[in-house]
């Protein structure tokens, strides 16, 4: 019997981030290895018109719990999803559930945070530092508490090209930041958040390095431990390969290469895509869960879940590989073939903004006006340049994590607990990985039925046509206006003409002379 999963049987679990795309992953796993753990508490808001029940009622009927239901079948009677908002005083949680969840709760795991890079600093300081801060007085006040889990991420220190399993201080003092962040007008703060940031490239991972101080700053006599992700992906084996339900990291350009839209990226391909499976990182929180609780490191330790160098993959590869299984698997509807490149340069990349990007959507907004529909396309495209710009930073430079601790806890475990809470990204192949997340983006994210592949594909060679005979009437028209205005295209013309003219007699005269 696996140790991990034994242990979590019989305790109260406290999770914040469920409703994400780790947090659900992270229950997934808990209640399929430990169907005897005795609740998990939930703080949930309601949101796009949910209540926090039927949110968690939908999460229990996807099909990422499918598994889970054949395991655990009164799963929904040990999920206890507790009204929260996190960036409300006491996270405006009532007095009751309070209560309850100070005398009852054994582990805190805190997924919570905003992930959005270009998030306003006050609402990424709320959020991943206030909240952050605020939880761990909570914690401080559980008297069954056994540990405390903080989910960080490898980018916290983005500034730094060797990054260690320690916690690197920031200029100013995350208290001094939160009380600033109470009297300053948003206008000030604007201002301010260059300075602040300093050589990080957004709100987001400027935050989580302030999340991690607090984390150490108020730790007191707690037992607690860091995780540091670095790029999300899709899931590698559990429950299923491929699931995957939000657009951040590499699934939004995923798509956005697969459907025809994004056709290049300023991207070096030799960097490191320091990419993680979720269940991987799932896997690694539960067994730091454990090992917190029962060996109680005398400090806080931190631990890497990165694979770049264990088992390193290019960007150039990744690409590569995206768009091979397009081959196989197109998506529907694409707008154009999907055909994306890497370039290196900033100005190729501009180049290809214009040509690739922006014209082809002017186009099609010209012909929606000339069929009396509303143009959209160039909107979209903006959107997604924009978009595509706050990524690039991650995608052209390389990162070294050292993972000792991460190591350690992996031999700490018996052969059993590996097996069943493996985080060994040695054993992942990439190939393999990089097809099955592009067709989970497929089924889950998109929804789009494999049944649809030979219609899809049918879609592509239509494209394929109507980019034929668009590039032949481009040149064509070019041509034409070339002749008009230039002796030697004119020449050039007549030479070519008469060549093909007098091959045409010696042809018709050979074939002549044959019969
Ligand atoms: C040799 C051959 C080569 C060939 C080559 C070919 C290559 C081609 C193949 C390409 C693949 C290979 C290369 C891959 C490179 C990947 C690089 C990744 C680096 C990631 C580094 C991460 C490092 C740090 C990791 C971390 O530690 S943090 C976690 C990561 N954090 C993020 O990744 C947040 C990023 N994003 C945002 O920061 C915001 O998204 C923002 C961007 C501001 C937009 O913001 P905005 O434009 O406002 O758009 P939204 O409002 O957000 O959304 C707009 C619409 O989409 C909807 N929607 C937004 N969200 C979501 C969501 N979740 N779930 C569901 N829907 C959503 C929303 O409902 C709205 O729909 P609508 O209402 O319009 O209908
Ligand atoms: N995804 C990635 O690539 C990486 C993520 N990480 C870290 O992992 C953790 C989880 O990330 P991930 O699951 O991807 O993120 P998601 O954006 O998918 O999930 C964020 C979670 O936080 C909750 N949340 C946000 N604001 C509030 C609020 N005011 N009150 C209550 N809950 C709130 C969201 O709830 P709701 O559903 O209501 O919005 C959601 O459950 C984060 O700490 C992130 O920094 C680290 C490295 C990489």
């Amino acid at each position: 019997m696996s140790m991990i999963a034994s242990f979590y049987n019989g305790k109260s679990i406290l999770i914040t981030g469920a409703t994400g795309f780790m947090g659900k992953v992270l229950m997934e796993k808990l209640f399929r290895t430990s169907p005897d753990l005795k609740v998990i508490y939930i703080l949930v808001r309601p949101k796009a018109g949910q209540t926090t029940q039927q949110r968690v009622f939908q999460i229990l009927n996807s099909k990422l719990f499918e598994k889970v239901k054949e395991v655990c079948p009164n799963v929904h009677e040990k999920i206890r999803a507790v009204y929260a908002d996190l960036n409300q005083n006491d996270f405006a949680i009532s007095k009751e559930d309070m209560q309850e969840l100070l005398s009852c709760t054994n582990i805190v795991f805190h997924c919570a945070a905003t992930v959005r890079f270009d998030d306003h600093l006050r609402h990424a300081v709320q959020l991943n530092v206030t909240a952050t801060q605020q939880l761990l007085l909570m914690a401080s006040q559980m008297p069954k508490l056994e540990a405390f889990i903080h989910i960080s991420t490898a980018f916290s220190n983005c500034n730094l090209t060797h990054i260690d399993e320690v916690i690197y201080p920031c200029p100013v003092e995350p208290k001094q930041i939160i009380d600033s962040m109470e009297w300053l007008d948003d206008a000030i703060i604007d201002e301010i958040t260059p300075k602040l940031i300093g050589d990080r490239p957004n709100t987001y991972t400027y935050t989580k390095a302030l999340g991690e101080m607090v984390v150490q700053q108020e730790s007191g006599n707690m037992n607690i431990a860091i995780i540091r992700p670095s790029i999300v992906g899709a899931t590698w084996q559990e429950p299923f390969p491929g699931w995957v339900d939000n657009l951040n990291g590499p699934s939004g350009l995923i798509i956005a290469a697969g459907k025809g839209f994004l056709r290049s990226i300023r991207a070096t391909p030799m960097a490191v895509a320091d990419l993680i499976p979720v269940d991987t990182v799932v896997n690694l929180t539960l067994a730091v869960g454990w090992y917190t609780a029962v060996h109680r490191p005398k400090s806080t330790l931190i631990y890497h879940c990165t694979s770049g160098n264990l088992n390193p993959c290019n960007w150039g590869k990744m690409g590569f590989q995206v768009l091979a299984t397009f081959e196989k698997v197109p998506l529907e509807r694409a707008f154009r073939r999907p055909n994306a490149d890497f370039t290196t340069n900033t100005i190729t990349s501009q180049y290809w903004n214009a040509v690739s990007h922006r014209a082809p959507a002017i186009i099609y907004d010209f012909y929606l006006r000339l069929t009396g529909r509303k143009p959209r396309m160039t909107k979209v495209m903006n959107r997604l340049l924009r978009n595509v710009s706050m990524l690039e930073y991650f995608v052209n430079r390389s990162w070294e994590w050292s993972t000792h601790n991460t190591e350690m806890l992996m031999s700490e475990l018996s052969p059993e607990d590996q097996r069943v809470f493996n985080f060994d990204v040695r054993q992942l192949n990439w190939l393999e990985y990089i097809e099955n997340y592009v067709l989970g983006v497929k089924k889950y994210l998109l929804k789009e039925d494999m049944a649809g592949i030979p219609e899809a594909k049918q879609h592509l060679k239509r494209l394929r046509n109507i980019h034929y005979l668009f590039n032949t009437a481009l040149f064509l028209i070019a041509w034409r206006l070339l002749i008009a205005r230039s002796q030697m295209a004119r020449n050039v013309w007549f030479f070519i003409v008469s060549f093909c003219y007098k091959f045409l007699s010696y042809f018709r005269a050979s074939s002549t002379l044959k019969v």
